[in-house]
């Protein structure tokens, strides 16, 4: 015969909602409660234990003994959840319900009751994890409402309550609040910033929770956890009403009810069991009676602490379910029995969960806040004879105070609530920083400067903006690559950019030497030539004396000199480095002067009636073409002009075959020998060796010819000297550049340091989920890209490479930085005057879009032999290029790549220009490493690929 309990179906539950005044109630609900039965654990296995239990249907258990010795019983709960039955499942059908209304308004709690190494933990562990994605998903699609999370956490230890968030704190008291009820004094309440902070929470929490060893269970929790996650929204209306919803949900893991002869307790293990077992027995005692109804009396809620805090939720104004852990072994089949009891009863509690809704009326508290006004204006000046009415009037007072502090109270939050919903509006309507927000050459965060080396600043710049997430997230990648760097390497770093810096710094020297003859050796020219001749060279002067300081002043530090003091030194040195690239700037004026006044000379009546104006020759600036630096010298009868040697890593784009050797003993790239006399076309030879052109001393007639000759090559050599000054500002100013990250490397570890790990963790700002930060970077790079006119081959290899995968991470950051340092120069020679950039615009900007243009063309006569006849047809008509127009694969490709603000468009263009060029995603030229760069070690040659790479695509 079966003996069976009273079942509870799901449809005798009572749910009656009523509307009340604070909002909707869920009156006289039943505890839900569910049975979850673990698989026999191998300790179980190796005891060949036998299955005592049997689940028969969605709602029954069945204890079937194996021996015979018992008659069978059966148990009805409202779910059974059998051996096999995942987490998501006892989350969807044993707790969702109870769990998401929190997000309504209602208090919640979810127990996990059962023996120790039942599978409460486990359990418990999987509803957490649901729970936040569910409530994550809801405050997603809910953008009518404003939420705030905080999480709170305790566990209850030998009865003392410790705060799981804040241990330091230690034993924490318990108070009753005649309005909340039982709280704890003292609990940090941690504001939640998203999904994945809460979940960090939490983890934090079970790190600190007292866990030990018994014969059961390697990792018994010794401890009951109270994780209590606080959910508010608010719906803001334009009445001036403000509903809010405020609602906790308790997350309990309770600790095993247990025996102490099963699990050989002694000592302290036993010290703690008989507290388990206490307060778990006030807990049985507070649901039996509770269960009885209301005939049962006094329930001893005050008999433990876990029962004083988990008042609310035990037939007060809360929803609960109860998941009770069982082992199916026969072992155990006494606890588990009591387990079935205990869950038999709970199914009999009767909850009254309400809304917690808060109206607030603002012209309501304006009116209280009159009133206590007048209230107060009464009270200081009372008439004598009404002493009674003073007395009411005070008594008055005191109330209206009351509830004005309330008021004020719910204000305050609601001020909370607009700011994160005004901070949220932000987020939702920032736009990229491009084009539509500044133009075209303020559009992107120049996170690092490169006009001020002061750590300050950089440290300044690198301080969020109210409204720049970038800024912070930038902030938040340094502050994460400053504690993964070792302060050893950080001081090897320093000692290479001093290095480069003093490299620079000789090359300079040398370079001007060179700069120095050659404009002293020219005499030709007017007054205004000659004047600027003269401060040139004085300028040149000053620049050599400067650069002798420089090399003074960066020498120093030992090996021993530790990290701080490293970087003081190397700050010290930025001033050096401004000056050089202010002189720099300063002999460029002047150089640039020297050429229109040898124009304004040239272009003399006499010499136009002789001399048609010709087409000036522009050398192309171009950083890494050995060939131009070749001819950076040139002029027919100059000593430096010819065999111009450039050794290969003083490229700034090839990174120095070894640091530690300086750089070639003098050579200077453009150092040249004495070139033998030459003839020009009438067979007179010229010299510049004494400084004059030998056509002085010519008898020939055709000393006008000679002279124009003269000037010409004057011209260009000038103008060569400025390309090559140029690239020195342009090296200067990488250089500037990579210091400025070190420094600001420094400083952060500095900071980090000294405010201890603890702190540097707080200051960072809240991170944001990875797949956020992705598709904003990701926009910003295709942003860039347009806006440098980068290769499209390129655009789509990194695009098609970077998915979002975090690992990708420091290479969208690296990208990133390489883009806005390519944006900032683009944009510094297009803002430069015309004259200092020749005939074109801006050099480079117009080569990139030159090479661009010939990769358009190149991929165009790929269309033919990469795309089936249907494959082309179909893009036609999808890429809108019309029927029968000439040159259909030009214009078919001139379309790719050329809206960044749309996505889709962004998509299909990498589609279609991985197929013509054979791009294979998992292909072995599809090496995310290719676009590996770092700043941390410039010496090192991989490292250093990176430049190349962005470089040889921009024929940089
Ligand atoms: N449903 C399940 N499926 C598979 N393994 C489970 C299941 N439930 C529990 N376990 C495993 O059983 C062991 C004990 O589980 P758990 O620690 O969650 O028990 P507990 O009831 O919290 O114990 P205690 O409170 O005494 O520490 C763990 O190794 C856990 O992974």
């Amino acid at each position: 015969m079966m003996v069976g309990t009273p079942a509870t179906p799901l449809s005798k539950i009572q749910r009656t909602l009523s509307s009340t005044p604070g909002g909707l109630r869920v009156r006289g609900e039943k505890i839900l409660v569910t049975v979850r039965v673990r698989p026999l654990s191998r300790r179980e296995q190796a005891l060949y234990d036998l299955i005592a239990w049997e689940c028969v249907d969605e709602h029954s258990i069945f204890f079937n003994s194996p021996n015979q010795e018992r008659a069978p019983t059966s148990y009805t709960f409202d779910k059974v959840f059998g051996p096999s039955c995942a987490n998501q499942k006892v989350y969807e059908e044993g707790a969702k319900d109870v769990a998401l209304s929190t997000l309504r308004g209602m208090n919640a709690t979810i127990f996990a009751y059962g023996q120790t190494s039942s599978g409460k933990t486990y359990t418990m562990r999987g509803i957490a994890e649901n729970a936040i994605k569910d409530i994550y998903d809801h405050i997603r699609n809910t953008p009518e409402r404003d939420f705030i999370l905080k999480l709170s956490a305790l566990e209850i230890y030998n009865e003392t309550v410790v705060d799981l968030l804040n241990r330091e704190s230690g034993s924490l008291r318990l108070l009753d609040d005649p309005e909340r009820g039982t709280i704890v004094e003292k609990l940090v309440e941690e504001v939640v910033k998203d999904g994945e902070h809460l979940r960090h929470l939490i983890s934090i929490c079970e790190a600190q929770r007292q866990v030990g060893e018994t014969s059961l269970n390697d990792k018994s929790s010794r401890s009951h956890q109270i994780i209590r996650l606080t959910i508010e929204s608010s719906l803001r209306e334009s009445s001036g009403c403000v509903k809010s919803f405020v609602a906790s949900l308790n997350l309990v893991d309770l600790a095993g009810s247990e025996r102490a002869s099963q699990t050989n307790a002694d000592g302290t293990r036993l010290k703690e069991g008989s507290h388990i077992n206490r307060s778990l027995l006030t807990l049985t005692t507070v649901i039996r009676k509770l269960s009885g109804g209301k005939r049962s009396g006094h329930i001893p809620y005050r008999d433990s602490k876990l029962t004083r805090i988990l008042q609310s939720s035990l037939g007060g104004n809360a929803r609960t379910a109860i998941i009770c852990t069982m082992s199916p072994a026969l072992s155990h089949v006494e606890q588990t029995r009591n387990t079935l009891s205990f869950a038999t009863s709970a199914k009999e509690v009767t909850n009254n969960a309400q809304v917690n809704m808060v109206v607030s009326d603002k012209r309501l508290v304006k009116h209280l806040k009159k009133e206590v006004a007048r209230l107060e204006a009464e009270l200081r000046s009372p008439e004598p004879s009404s002493f009674s009415c003073f007395k009411s009037l005070i008594a008055e007072k005191d109330s209206k105070i009351e509830q004005m502090e309330r008021e004020m109270e719910e204000l305050k939050r609601q001020r909370d609530l607009a700011q994160s919903q005004l901070e949220s509006e932000r987020k939702a309507h920032k736009v990229p920083k491009g084009l539509n927000q500044r133009g075209p050459s303020s559009d992107v965060v120049r996170c690092l400067s490169f006009n001020d080396d002061n750590s300050e600043s950089v440290l300044g710049k690198l301080t969020p903006e109210p409204q720049s997430r970038t800024a912070v997230r930038r902030q938040a990648m340094v502050r994460r690559s400053v504690t993964s760097t070792d302060p050893s390497t950080l001081v090897h770093e320093i000692r290479k950019l001093e290095q480069r810096q003093r490299q620079l710094g000789e090359e300079a020297n040398r370079a001007l030497e060179v700069l120095h003859k050659e404009v002293a050796s020219h005499r030709l020219g007017n007054q205004e030539a000659a004047e600027n001749i003269a401060k040139l060279l004085s300028e040149i002067q000053s620049m050599q004396v400067a650069n002798s300081v420089c090399e003074e002043t960066v020498v120093g530090g030992g090996d021993q000199a530790n990290l701080i003091d490293e970087i003081s030194r190397f700050k010290c040195q930025g001033s050096t480095i401004e000056s050089l690239e202010r002189k720099l700037e300063n002999v460029q004026k002047s150089i640039d002067q020297l050429v229109s006044s040898f124009a304004t000379h040239e272009e003399t009546p006499s010499e136009c009636k002789t001399t048609p104006p010709r087409k000036k020759k522009i050398l192309p600036f171009n950083l890494s073409n050995n060939a131009n630096m070749q001819n950076i010298i040139r002029p027919p009868c100059s000593p430096l002009s010819s065999s111009c040697k450039v050794r290969e890593n003083e490229r700034e784009n090839k990174a120095p075959e070894n640091d530690d050797v300086p750089n070639g003993g003098g050579t200077v790239p453009w150092q040249c020998r004495v070139t033998p006399l030459k003839s020009d076309e009438s067979g007179t030879c010229v010299s510049s060796r004494d400084g004059t052109p030998i056509a002085r001393k010519s008898n020939s007639v055709n000393v006008k010819k000679m002279q124009r000759m003269f000037k010409n090559a004057a011209d260009e050599n000038i103008r060569s000297i400025r390309a090559y000054v140029t690239e020195l500002k342009e090296r200067v100013a990488k250089l500037q550049y990579q210091k400025q990250l070190l420094v600001c490397q420094v400083l952060q570890l500095e900071e980090s340091n000294e405010a201890g790990a603890e702190v540097t963790e707080s200051l960072v700002p809240s991170p944001e989920p990875w797949e956020l930060i992705f598709e904003e970077e990701r926009k910003e790079i295709i942003m860039l890209w347009h806006l440098c006119h980068v290769s499209i081959v390129h655009r789509t290899q990194f695009y098609m490479l970077f998915k979002g995968d975090p690992a990708d991470q420091m290479y969208l950051e690296v990208e990133l930085r390489r883009l806005t340092w390519l944006e900032q120069h683009l944009s510094d020679l297009g803002n430069a005057s015309p004259a200092l950039l020749g005939d074109e615009p801006a050099g480079s900007v117009s080569a990139s879009i030159r090479a661009l243009k010939q990769e358009r063309e190149y991929l165009a006569k790929r269309v033919s032999s990469k795309l089936t006849v249907e494959e082309r047809e179909m893009l036609y008509t999808k890429w809108e290029v019309p029927p029968g127009g000439k040159q259909r694969r030009l214009q078919l490709v001139n379309k790719l790549w050329t809206d960044p603000y749309n996505m889709q468009h962004v998509q299909q263009s990498a589609e279609v220009v991985a197929k013509l060029v054979g791009f294979c995603e998992s292909g072995e030229h599809a090496s995310k490493e290719m676009f590996e760069l770092t700043f941390v070690c410039p010496s090192d040659k991989k490292s250093w690929m990176g430049w190349n790479l962005i470089s040889n695509l921009l024929n940089l």
